[in-house]
């Protein structure tokens, strides 16, 4: 076995020893402000980052640091109550263990949530995005390295990274729902300053509706393994340069902690109907 082999299995058996062996159907990246949806699970147990061999710690605000397994509507989930961004200092290996350690679990289903800014101008804070695509120009992939056959294909499809039929589930359960859904293109950038009007006015030329610091390298990591992706954006401001004024993640946190009963309602309905 090799190193990243045997880190993934050192963790998950870590995690097994606190949350049984049962398995765990759903694994959820809780975005700025989103991390709430983690207290709703029942039986929930939460491992904070730090015990978990190899796995970093959160540094930002709003990220609270812990790993919450529990059940949501009928499935064993295991939220991701923050995570890991480039701009922390982390390698994108580091930035995607977490996703590995899901797949040394089992999991191969995954929810990837963030707070991001507008590009789209029909788009307002507050809004839900589902994230039908990526643009990822700049920074390392996470598969740069040698390549883990066991794990993926050194070169891997993107052409689905974000799964058909569970954005279909999306799309319909936010219409039952009456909750407004937009699609678009996310794209990342490696932060941690918030991009300029300028950046955000070639995002927009380039094809992104949002921006972000997060979400890709996860995204990469579970495509590489073949597992299936749903991505929901929380518009919390509009991108810079669009309306006359700063930008803060206060701002950021505030839209995410105002939008959480319609992201929770959305989340918990696909969950249900999630097919595992
Ligand atoms: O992508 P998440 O983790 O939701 O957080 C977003 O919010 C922070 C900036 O306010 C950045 O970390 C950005 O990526
Ligand atoms: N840019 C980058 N990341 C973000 C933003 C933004 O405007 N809002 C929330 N996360």
């Amino acid at each position: 076995m090799d190193k990243l082999m045997d880190k993934m299995q050192e963790a998950a058996m870590y995690i097994t020893s606190r949350i049984g062996s049962d398995p765990v159907h759903i694994g959820m990246v809780l975005g700025s402000g989103l991390g709430g949806l983690a207290d709703e699970l029942q039986d929930a147990v939460a491992i904070s980052y730090k015990d978990i061999p190899y796995f970093p710690v959160s540094t930002v605000f709003g990220h609270k640091g812990k790993l919450v397994v529990g059940t949501l509507e009928g499935k064993r989930v295991m939220c991701m109550q923050g995570r890991f961004h480039y701009y922390e200092g982390y390698g994108m290996d580091q930035v995607v263990f977490p996703i590995q350690v899901m797949h040394a679990l089992g999991i191969n289903n995954l929810l990837v949530t963030n707070a991001a800014g507008g590009v789209n101008t029909s788009y307002k804070p507050g809004d839900l995005m589902l994230i039908v695509d990526h643009i990822k120009l700049i920074a390392d992939s996470p598969m740069r390295g040698p390549n883990y056959d066991s794990l993926g294909e050194r070169f891997f499809d993107m052409t689905n990274a974000y799964d058909k039929k569970l954005s279909a589930l999306a799309r319909e359960e936010a219409k039952r729902l009456g909750i407004t859904l937009q699609e678009g293109v996310y794209m990342f950038f490696a932060g941690p300053s918030y991009e300029t009007p300028a950046e955000i006015r070639a995002a927009r030329i380039l094809g992104s509706d949002a921006v972000g610091m997060s979400t890709v390298p996860e995204a990469l990591a579970a495509s590489h393994m073949r597992m299936k992706v749903l991505g929901i954006s929380c518009i919390t401001n509009m991108a810079a340069g669009i309306l006359d004024q700063p930008l803060n993640h206060t701002e950021v946190m505030e839209t995410g902690d105002r939008v959480k009963e319609a992201f929770t309602l959305l989340v918990r309905n696909v969950t249900k109907q999630w097919p595992v």
